[in-house]
């Protein structure tokens, strides 16, 4: 059972981004994040990834194509996320105003995990805003898979193991909060927050 807690200190204008292979658990875990910092008197704004914009729209219909993971269609979606993405960047601009948290749903290290080359989608991303904290909710692809609609060409076992290689890599080097994302909603759910405190110098109790 996840109880009530309370932060000492004010956060200011925070971008926290959840990451993770298809069927993670990262729209679950903003969900109940969402409420908990609601509830301790924060103002939280969600953003998704990709976006409900006409560009969005596109990149969903693409992920449908049954060539999606050919060189040409993820060059084309790089470019398509990139664009999808810099149209969300004036949510993101940190304007130090106090107690505001933006959960979002992804952030350009899914293109850099997705997609590639490495150097030319970091390049066409210069512009997307880097997050002050990232959590990368970590799982076995057979595991996932379990997890999801299996209607986009990404959710299939071979892709989804390479993105995950990419993710790990990614965390390694940028300092991600790596959370075990196979146990239960709630237990993940207390893990998260322990880190967000731990990062963010916050004093938390009733957390199991
Ligand atoms: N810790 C968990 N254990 C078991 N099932 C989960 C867990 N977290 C999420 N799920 C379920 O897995 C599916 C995918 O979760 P979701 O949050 O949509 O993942 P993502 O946003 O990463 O694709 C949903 O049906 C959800 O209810
Ligand atoms: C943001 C982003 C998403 N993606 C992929 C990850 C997902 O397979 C898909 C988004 O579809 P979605 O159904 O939202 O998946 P999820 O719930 O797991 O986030 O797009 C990229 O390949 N590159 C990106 O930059």
């Amino acid at each position: 059972m996840i109880e009530f807690i309370y932060f000492k200190i004010l956060l200011i204008d925070m971008y926290i981004v959840f990451e993770g292979i298809d069927g993670a658990g990262k729209s679950t875990q903003i969900n109940l994040l969402k409420q908990w910092l609601f509830d301790s008197g924060f103002e939280v704004e969600t953003i998704i990834e990709p976006t409900d914009s006409d560009i969005g729209k596109l990149i969903r219909k693409t992920l449908q194509n049954p060539d999606a993971t050919s060189e040409n269609i993820q060059k084309t979606l790089g470019l398509l996320f990139a664009a999808d993405r810099l149209a969300l960047m004036d949510k993101i601009v940190k304007n130090e105003e106090k107690n505001k948290i933006i959960l979002s749903d992804r952030s350009f290290y899914s293109s850099l995990a997705y997609q590639q080359p490495y150097e030319w989608i970091a390049e066409i991303n210069k512009f997307a805003e880097s997050p002050d904290l990232v959590f990368l909710l970590d799982l076995d692809v057979d595991l996932a898979i379990t997890r999801c609609s299996c209607e986009d060409e990404f959710e299939k076992k071979s892709f989804l193991s390479h993105v995950r290689k990419n993710y790990l890599e990614l965390a390694a080097i940028h300092d991600f909060n790596i959370i075990n994302a196979s146990n239960g909603e709630n237990k993940v759910q207390s893990d998260i927050r322990k880190a967000l405190a731990h990062s963010l110098g916050i004093c938390v109790s009733g957390i199991d």
